[in-house]
Formats: C-alpha cells, structure tokens, sequence
C-alpha cells in the first residue's frame, strides 16, 4: 500500500511539475513577464472571476509599467500583454499580415455558430470579410435609413407609455436595438417593442451571460485545443443552434417562394450561397494567403447571421445605456445634447440621415461613452508569423496578444481625469491630440468592427429618439457611482442601469 501511495505521490509531484514547466518561458525568452502562481498563471480571478475583468489586466498595466509589453499566463496559456501604442498599431495594422488571427483556440467545427467572422481564422476569414463588406457602406446605410425610422416611430410610442417610471434603460432600448438589426439585417419584423419575450430577445441577452461551465469551457479550449475538438466543446447551446439555422433557412426559403429581394444581409449570403463557393473569384487574396475557396454552407451562413445580431444588439444597447446614465448624472450635457437634437430635427424637418450626420454634440458624447466603457475592454490577436519589435523583442508564431483597450482609455496620460465624463476630449480640435492607437472601442486593421457605421447609426437613433421624448434621471434605483460586472469579455454593469424618464417639457 505505501508503494501505491509514494508511486502515486509521485505521479501527482510529475504532473505539477510538468504543469509548471513552462512558466519560465518570459524569463527564457527576455520578456518582461508578470509573476505566475500555480494553478491559475497570473490570478484565480481568471475563474473566478470576483470583479470586472479588465481591472486585473489594468493592474497588470501599471505594475509592468513602462515597458511596451509583457509576458503572463492564464492557466498554462502564456500571453503577450501589449501596451505601447507603437507596438499595437504595428500588430492591428502595420504588419497585420503576422496577425490575421483573433483567437488563440480553435472551436470544434461542429459548433456551427461559432464559425462566424469573428472568430474564423484567417483562410476563410479574409474572403468572407471581403464578400460582406459591402453591406455596410455609407451608400446602404443612407439607404436603409427609412428602415431605422419606422422601427424608431414604434419605439416613441412605447417610451410615451413609460414616461412617469423607472425602467430598465437596457431592457428598453435593447427592444428598438433588436427590431432594427433584426429588420435590416434579415428582414424580420419581429417587433419586440410589443413583444418583448420574442426568442431572439432572449438569445441575444443570454449570449454574454457566462455561467461558471462557460469560463471552464473557455479554458479547456485554451488550454488543450486538441482535446476541446475531441469533446467537442461548444460555445453556444445547440438549441440557440437549431432555433438560428431553421430561421435562416425558413427566411431563405420564404424569400426564394415569394421572390423577395431586399437588397440586405441575407440578401448578399443568399447570393453567395448561390454560387457555391467562396473565394473562387479573389485570386491574388486566395494566393497571397494560400487559401482554398470553400463552400458557403447553410451552417456558415446562420453563424454570420448569429454574430451580426448578437455583435449588433449588445454593443448598441450597451453603449446607449451607458450613454444614458452619464447624461441622467451629468444633466448639464443632457440639456445641452437635447438642444442640439430638437434644433437640427427642427432645421431638417424631420430625423433624416443627414440630420443625423449633423448632431456633432451627440457624436462627442457618444465617442466619450465608448472612451468610458468600451464594449470589449480586451482585443485579441493572435501571431501567424514570428516578427522582431522595434524594443527587440520577439513576438513568435503562436503568441497571443491582448491589447488592454480599457487601460489605455483609462490612462491619465492619454486622457487626464479619466473618470470625468467629459466629451469636449472629443471636439473637432482636441480630437487631433489624441495619440493614435489609444482609443479603440471598434478595434483597429483589417479585422476591426464591421458593423461600425451600422452601431453608431442605430446608437444615435436609440438615443434621439429616447431623449427627443423624454428626460433622464437617476431615480432611488440607480447605482451611483456605477459598479461593473465581472463578465471577463464584455463591459457591463453589475446590476441593471434603472432610470426615471420625465416628461420633456
Ligand atoms: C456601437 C456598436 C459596436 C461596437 C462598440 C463594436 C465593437 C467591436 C469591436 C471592438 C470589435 C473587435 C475589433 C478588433 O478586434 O479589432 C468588433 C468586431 C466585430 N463586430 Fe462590432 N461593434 C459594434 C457594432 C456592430 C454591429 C452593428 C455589427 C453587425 C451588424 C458588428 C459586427 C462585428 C463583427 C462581425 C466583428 C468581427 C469582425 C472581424 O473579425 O472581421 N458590430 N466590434
């Protein structure tokens, strides 16, 4: 018996060991690196998660500071923490050919969902990026506004019936968010204004809610990939799969009975799908990145849909109710942004596009709400292709990066008093002062946000439209000061923004 324990004691002593092994690798490798403890690399708040994630790494930011980058681990993932402006410019942008990648794990193909734009790798990444472009341009944009407006006429009726209560400012303005991504994205009138348990409201708020199982899930898929696949460890539940995939095929379907054409998102996928396959047309793309073409399945297409409405929903709500809490707190720039929207609407007859395009006030407060809580406090990339930085440190094929966007907007040294609200950093003069690479809530390169018009303009419609009717203030339900969640990927508030909406005289 004491054989079988020493033998095992010494099974365990091994497995620790090799556990540990590679928490050298910064030192070897003459990076500046932030100390691991074993089991969890740099902190068990990786798990447990007690507090909002981006404060760890904004820790990590100013203990390792000045120097450019560092190395950590999380678990036994180790991870290049970049800081210097110069140095993420170079990986976003300069050399973005070293960079194509945003995840560090692979999940398994047959969590379908996961198979979007956001998380594809570079191969069919890039000829997917290329093909869906051009539904966001300003062209299309201005075209669909008529669309934004008839969902906004809906929601003013609705906010008329609220004016008087406190409401859960996110829950609300999520109703119009959902019904405009949903209508111009897919052509469903869903209209969650009057129906606000529709399935895809919930799907959309559950998709960043991370249970204790999603953060283990996350760290089986970093940590041993190989086994994740063999498991098949999936993202999303497969009922949010099968409940998506039968809504695009029913919408294709409908749209091929009924000959339909709208000129959307679905419209483009369908067109794709038509012609087989992807890529087969961009030959310098396909050589220069020695991908094959591939086939657009009706698996692939329901992941690009799944993405666009979740990357459209909780971005555009989240930063409209963050907005809306500044302005309930600060009511001096709530009076002056109110008087900015009534004089152009008034100028223009109505909320146009151009109308919208106008409101410089409203742009500066709303480029200060993303400054303050930007929607992804960390951006990821991952290295394809070994590069030496300037500072002589070498980033090698299979580093994974994370850019601390929300250190760097919180940085007095690139935004003095950091925690003052204060949307003059964002006037036509300051805006030039500030330093590149340092304000990023849609990222930067290639790989940046490609919903960006569509986010600010469906965010500047929310916000018109609420304030147009009704004014902010906090009520004995807000939280003040606002306590963030510890939600590790997204930036949200620990408990719901409840506001008072007053009548607008
Ligand atoms: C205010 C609203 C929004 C914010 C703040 C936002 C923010 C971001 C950020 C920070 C990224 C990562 C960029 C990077 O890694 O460099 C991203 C990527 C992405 N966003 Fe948005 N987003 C918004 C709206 C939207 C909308 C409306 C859509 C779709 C309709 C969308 C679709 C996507 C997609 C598909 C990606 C992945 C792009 C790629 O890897 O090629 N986003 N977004």
């Amino acid at each position: 018996m004491w054989l079988a324990i020493a033998l095992s004691l010494l099974v365990v002593w091994l497995l620790y060991k090799y556990y540990i092994s590679v928490y050298d690798l910064w030192k070897k490798r003459g990076i500046p690196y932030y100390p691991s403890k074993f089991p969890f690399g740099c902190s068990h708040e990786i798990l447990t998660h007690p507090r909002f994630g981006a404060y760890l790494h904004d820790e990590m930011y100013k203990k390792l500071a000045p120097n450019p980058m560092f190395g950590l681990f999380v678990m036994r993932v180790p991870m290049l923490h970049v800081r210097d402006p110069e140095l993420i410019q170079l990986i976003l942008t300069k050399e973005f050919s070293h960079f194509r990648e945003r995840m560090f794990f692979k999940s398994s193909e047959k969590d379908l969902l996961s198979q979007n734009l956001f998380g594809l790798g570079s191969e069919k990444w890039r000829a997917l990026r290329v093909k869906l472009t051009p539904t966001f341009t300003s062209g299309k944009m201005k075209a669909m506004f008529p669309l934004f407006v008839n969902c906004a006429e809906a929601f003013d009726s609705l906010i008329i019936s609220k004016i008087g209560s406190n409401v859960d400012i996110k829950d609300l303005v999520g109703r119009l968010t959902t019904d405009i991504i949903c209508c111009c994205a897919f052509g469903l009138d869903i209209n969650t204004i009057q129906e606000p348990d529709h399935e895809l409201r919930r799907i959309g708020a559950q998709a960043f809610q991370m249970r204790f199982i999603d953060r283990v899930k996350i760290l089986i898929l970093q940590a041993m990939p190989k086994i994740a696949n063999k498991i098949e460890a999936r993202l999303s539940p497969k009922e949010t799969e099968d409940y998506i995939v039968k809504l695009v095929e029913d919408t294709m379907e409908y749209r091929k009975k009924n000959n339909i054409k709208r000129n959307d998102f679905l419209d483009l996928l369908i067109q794709l799908n038509n012609k087989g396959t992807i890529g087969d047309d961009m030959k310098d793309e396909i050589e220069e990145q020695k991908c094959q073409p591939f086939e657009l399945t009706i698996g692939l297409m329901a992941a690009q849909c799944f993405v666009f409405f979740i990357a459209g929903f909780e971005t555009s709500s989240s930063v409209q109710s963050f907005c809306l809490y500044e302005l309930a707190v600060n009511q001096d720039i709530q009076t002056r942004v109110r008087k900015e929207i009534d004089e152009i609407i008034e100028k223009h007859g109505g909320l146009t596009y151009q109308a919208v395009h106008e409101m410089e006030y409203l742009d500066m407060v709303i480029s200060e709400t993303m400054r303050k809580y930007p929607t992804l406090p960390l951006l990821m990339r991952y290295c394809t292709k070994s590069i030496t930085t300037r500072y002589g440190y070498k980033i090698e094929a299979g580093d994974s990066i994370l850019i601390p966007v929300w250190s760097l907007h919180h940085d007095p040294e690139y935004y003095p008093d950091p925690e003052k609200f204060n949307p003059e950093r964002f006037s036509e003069q300051n805006r030039e002062s500030i330093k590149p690479y340092t304000y990023l809530p849609f990222g930067e390169g290639p790989r940046m946000c490609i919903g960006m018009r569509f986010g600010q303009l469906q965010t500047k419609v929310g916000l018109i439209t609420l304030l147009r009717k009704s004014r902010v203030e906090p009520c004995a339900a807000t939280k003040i000061p606002l306590v963030l969640g510890p939600s590790p990927m997204i930036t949200a508030p620990k408990d719901p923004i409840v506001l008072k909406l007053v009548p607008q005289s």
